[in-house]
């Protein structure tokens, strides 16, 4: 089948999905999309992901959510409920294990197994195919708060059924934002195809009464991206899935560190993915946001890492972000304990909460910022659209090709890896290198100058030891990188 950014017919729809279930034994519990439906509506409404994001945007509330996963069920469920109780988490997570993102099930089976023996968890996450629906329901029927699939995984066709079958009303990923940070050479083609799929099948839940909730994954490779890269990636997501029918979209983004041009970042995403859901006939999507606290290298020490997770919580408050994704003191380590990862959570809350009556105040600077991320982003989506003869689908293959779209640090050959980001004096992100996105004159002098103000400042040129600086800079206390 061509791609095009076209909605699934039911025949299309169906006839895939005969072919997804058989491709793991799982599968054979769900063949009836009628009763896992029915049984997604008996899930109460105040466990719902989406319905309860779109309370929170309404009150202005920012609510918390950790990332959470470990290879046995009854583990998991006393972690999640542990990050629950103890962290008071507002939502909950199941990060799925590395090898079910690969769609590599027979290596879960062994970690299953491996972890019974060994009484630990041998897998780096949650295996939802090879738990199944009933692991899954046991999960979510013991939980008292919503619960989302969180992974990176390229096909995740089985994974999304599985999960939406259990009662789970989110799920995290995106055809782009799945494959691009997470694989070497996986065709844009097929996953743009494969999270169609993902997306229908939310759609035909929502149409039949489960409201579910669409997350593009924000932060992508979660290293100097410029906010009007993945603002764009986000978007483009956003449109794919509104027209396969999804109405509850959390486009993401993840914390660069200037605080004003992070929360600018936010305020444009909003801003633009609504303008562009608009534009393209998408009128009733409920659309919320995401900030991901710190991606990059965090500092071993407890004492700054707390900082870190502070001063992320300080920006999600002030830009008044639907929900925050809350990292841990843990991070320059590895998997979090359940203590440290209720820890970031409790102290990502205590700051949410010192905060819940204050905002930013639009700036001149703030609103500069603004501006620049939005025109950025409008020279990018343009393009994308051009390339494609008017097809947002065709057009995120041809503009991957061309370098229009182009994610810094990414593991996949998909991508041109042209653009170079570096941090201005003040620690925002800017375009080192353009690559080939057409940005105008314009913006690539304003981007210039704020390159070389800092070259200035530092007594360094404008080069590319700026970018290698600045990508060890937070993990070693500060937040622009200095040279030697
Ligand atoms: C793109 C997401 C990266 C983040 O995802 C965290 N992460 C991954 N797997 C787990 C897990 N099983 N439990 C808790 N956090 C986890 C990492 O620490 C990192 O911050």
């Amino acid at each position: 089948m061509k791609l095009e950014n076209r909605r699934l017919s039911n025949e299309e729809f169906m006839t895939i999905r005969e072919e997804v279930l058989n491709t793991w034994e799982t599968g054979a519990a769900i063949k009836d999309l009628q009763a896992n439906i029915e049984y997604a509506k008996s899930v109460p409404r105040e466990k719902n992901f989406a319905l309860k994001l779109q309370e929170a945007k309404n009150n202005k509330q920012v609510l918390t959510q950790p990332r959470a996963g470990v290879a046995l069920i009854s583990e998991h469920l006393n972690l999640l409920k542990y990050l629950s109780e103890e962290g008071e988490a507002d939502l909950l997570p199941t990060t799925v294990d590395s090898y079910t993102r690969q769609n590599r099930y027979e290596n879960c089976t062994i970690g299953i197994k491996e972890s019974v023996r060994l009484n630990r968890s041998m897998l780096n996450g949650f295996p939802v195919v090879n738990h199944g629906v009933s692991g899954c329901r046991k999960i979510q029927e013991s939980l008292d708060k919503p619960v989302q699939a969180r992974h990176g995984t390229p096909d995740a066709r089985l994974l999304s059924e599985i999960i939406h079958a259990s009662g789970w009303t989110s799920n995290e990923g995106g055809g782009i934002s799945y494959n691009i940070p997470y694989s070497k050479d996986v065709p844009l083609e097929r996953t743009i195809k494969d999270w169609q799929y993902c997306d229908r099948l939310a759609a035909i839940y929502e149409e039949h009464g489960v409201p579910i909730n669409r997350e593009p994954f924000g932060p992508l490779t979660g290293t100097l991206v410029p906010p009007s890269m993945s603002n764009s990636v986000a978007i483009i997501e956003a449109l794919l899935a509104a027209e396969q029918g999804v109405k509850h979209i959390t486009v993401g983004y993840g914390q660069c560190g200037n605080q004003i041009q992070d929360i600018a970042a936010i305020k444009a995403l909003e801003q633009q993915t609504d303008e562009y859901l608009l534009r393209y006939g998408y009128r009733d999507t409920v659309v919320t946001t995401v900030f991901h606290q710190w991606m990059g290298g965090f500092p071993k020490d407890e004492s700054k890492a707390y900082a870190a997770i502070s001063n992320a919580s300080v920006t999600a408050a002030m830009a008044k972000v639907t929900k925050v994704i809350v990292k841990t003191p843990h991070e320059a380590f590895g998997i979090p304990t359940k203590q440290a990862n209720a820890n970031g959570l409790k102290c990502t809350k205590m700051v949410l909460n010192l905060l819940a009556d204050q905002k930013s105040y639009m700036s001149k600077k703030l609103s500069e910022q603004i501006q620049i991320i939005k025109e950025e982003t409008k020279c990018i989506l343009e393009a994308v659209f051009e390339v494609g003869d008017g097809d947002l689908a065709r057009g995120v293959v041809e503009a991957f090709k061309r370098g229009i779209l182009d994610i810094p640090f990414a593991p996949s050959i998909h991508t041109a890896n042209k653009l170079l980001p570096a941090r201005d004096h003040y620690g925002a992100v800017r375009y080192l290198d353009c690559g080939n996105i057409p940005f105008t004159d314009e913006l690539k002098a304003y981007n210039r100058r704020m390159l070389e103000k800092r070259a200035k400042i530092q007594n360094r040129p404008v080069d590319f030891q700026m970018t290698v600086d600045d990508i060890f800079a937070v993990s070693e206390g500060k937040l622009v990188g200095k040279p030697e």
